[in-house]
């Protein structure tokens, strides 16, 4: 059995396997998808292969949709290379529900797989011909916070934006730079309208997105290396829009006992890759049940009826609300906690934490009782709902392969967000003070601890990869476990760095209580644990 057009013909024997199987005739929305495409998705990772492409090929099957999904993959084109073209883009849907039942999908939704790779000329240019269409009516991301980021760790400008922002539109190499070259394409095609809408796990993602690409549009407008209205083109939220989003599945790499599963089947070829930039992508992606996309409804060019697939459309107001619910307190910072601490305490999976009491209320402190104040109910889905689901089913499933190395990669991104948002509401409250945050910033010493690389037996473990251990590694880099160490003048220059906890850690009078903890858990092997069972 091989995951692709051939290997799919025999359809009784996946069948028989318990397999659901594409419903519709690919082959017609094959070339209906490359004559009037609607949706190019960039980012062609496992939270795409899990949620996104399963909606549509829901869709198609009950004939809502008549046109699939162009996937374009703008960083790591060995993904496309390794996976998406010798599986003629179709990839298996391992869904695992908390009652331990497994549900198999091949989804067959994604038809045009292409590399965003202004050297190739084969898929640059095709994908040109798609942002010429009239048809084309939003491109999204998920392509991880950092992928808006035109600036490097200590701030500066890229090599790969500034070469660009020099050089326009015509060959660029930075990822938004082009994204934004393809934006011109259909800017020089007649102005036609777009959204382009952020999925990633960012607040006001959507802005984020817009301000990477506005910064290219300005640039080149006014340098007149593209026309000079390009840049009103891309202001103007009638022909170019940046709807903000919260997107929800856990989504764990693909893993060896979900592999197991499908080679007893007999599918063959399963073998999950890491490629060179360290992305885990195999023919199948294991995901949980649960999920949420909610979108701010500003589609200027129209839009397909996403909702009968279960996504929901609203104002930007409550986006914000139910993004800041999950990404800023009831989901995201019990992950990050866990992540920190799990890589600390030896943990490989996320569901085991849960059976650590410690642990367990570690993450119920931070979000019901330090987060939960903060949160303003979006009226769409119930914050104290939300948090029980997340607490009592969902992270503890422990059928879900999710592993606390997984969730702390990039974990300098996400502090800001992830917590920053919690400190920032206090402050700005009259009912709450951020003295009362004891958690949040043990978290804090936690992963200033975890940038030590040794785990709390004293072992060094591999620290998962983040654009910033370079810059932060060092500050803590003397520190040996059981010896004195000046906890303050080690860690000012981190602690009052805004960009990283999304507040300076002085001024909101939080640094010395990290510092105190950060003390405590270098105190000798076994310190963390004690640490934690002190304070939680
Ligand atoms: N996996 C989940 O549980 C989950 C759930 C909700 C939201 N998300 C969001 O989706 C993002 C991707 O998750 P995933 O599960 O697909 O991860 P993944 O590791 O499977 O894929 C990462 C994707 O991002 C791209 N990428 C990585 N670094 C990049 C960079 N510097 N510039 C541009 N592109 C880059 C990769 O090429 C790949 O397409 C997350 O960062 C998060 O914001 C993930
Ligand atoms: O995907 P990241 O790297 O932003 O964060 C890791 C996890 O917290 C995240 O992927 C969650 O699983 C997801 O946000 C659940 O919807």
């Amino acid at each position: 059995m091989q995951v692709n057009e051939q290997g799919l013909k025999n359809k009784e024997q996946w069948e028989s396997k318990g397999y659901s199987l594409p419903g519709f005739d690919r082959a017609a929305v094959t070339e209906k998808t490359r004559e009037n495409p609607f949706w190019v998705h960039f980012g062609a990772g496992n939270i795409f292969r899990a949620f996104q492409a399963n909606v549509v090929q829901d869709l198609l099957n009950k004939g809502v949709l008549d046109r699939g999904l162009v996937v374009a993959e703008g960083f790591d084109y060995e993904i496309v290379e390794k996976m998406n073209r010798p599986h003629d883009g179709y990839s298996i849907l391992v869904t695992l529900k908390a009652n331990g039942s497994v549900e198999k999908t091949v989804v067959g939704s994604v038809v045009e797989s292409l590399t965003v790779d202004s050297e190739n000329d084969a898929d640059f240019n095709r994908l040109r011909e798609i942002f010429k269409k009239d048809s084309l009516q939003m491109a999204s991301f998920t392509i991880t916070e950092k992928g808006y980021s035109l600036v490097n760790g200590k701030g500066e400008m890229l090599p790969s934006v500034v070469a660009d922002m020099e050089k326009g539109p015509e060959k660029p190499e930075s990822y938004i730079g082009k994204v934004v070259s393809l934006l011109y394409t259909r800017f020089q095609a007649g102005e036609k309208p777009i959204a382009m809408v952020s999925m990633d796990n960012c607040s006001h993602n959507g802005s984020k997105l817009h301000d990477a690409v506005f910064a290219f549009a300005k640039k080149w407008s006014e340098t007149g290396l593209t026309d000079k209205s390009f840049v009103d083109y891309i202001e103007n939220p009638a022909k170019v829009s940046f709807p903000w989003s919260m997107i929800d599945k856990i989504t764990p790499r693909p893993d060896p006992s979900v592999e197991e599963i499908l080679k007893k089947d007999g599918v063959e070829e399963l073998e999950p890759v890491v490629t060179s930039k360290n992305t885990y992508v195999a023919p199948f992606v294991n995901a949980e049940e649960c999920q949420y996309l909610v979108i701010e409804d500003a589609f200027p060019n129209g839009r397909p009826e996403l909702e009968k697939g279960g996504l929901i459309f609203t104002t930007r107001e409550t986006v914000d609300k139910v993004e800041k619910m999950k990404v800023c307190t009831c989901l995201n910072p019990l992950h990050t906690a866990l992540a920190v601490f799990g890589c600390i305490l030896g943990y490989d999976l996320i569901s085991k934490e849960m059976k650590d009491e410690t642990l367990k209320k570690l993450v119920e402190g931070i979000g019901y009782v330090e987060g939960l104040p903060v949160v303003i109910n979006p009226g769409i889905l119930d914050p104290k709902e939300f948090i029980d689901t997340v607490l009592g089913v969902r992270i503890p499933n422990p059928f879900m392969p999710d592993t606390p190395q997984r969730i702390a990669t990039d974990t300098s991104q996400k502090l800001a967000i992830r917590f920053g948002e919690t400190i920032k509401a206090y402050q700005a409250s009259p009912e709450l003070n951020v003295s009362d945050l004891k958690l949040i910033p043990l978290v804090f010493a936690g992963w200033l601890r975890y940038l030590m690389g040794v785990d709390d037996n004293g072992n060094t473990f591999e620290l998962s990869p983040d654009p910033l251990l370079d810059t932060v590694r060092p500050y803590v880099a003397d520190v040996k476990l059981g010896e004195p160490v000046d906890a303050e003048k080690l860690l000012k220059p981190v602690l009052e760095n805004e960009k990283i906890f999304g507040v300076n850690l002085y001024e909101a009078g939080m640094a010395d209580t990290v510092c105190g903890y950060f003390t405590q858990m270098t105190a000798g092997t076994g310190a963390v644990r004690s640490t934690l069972v002190k304070y939680v």
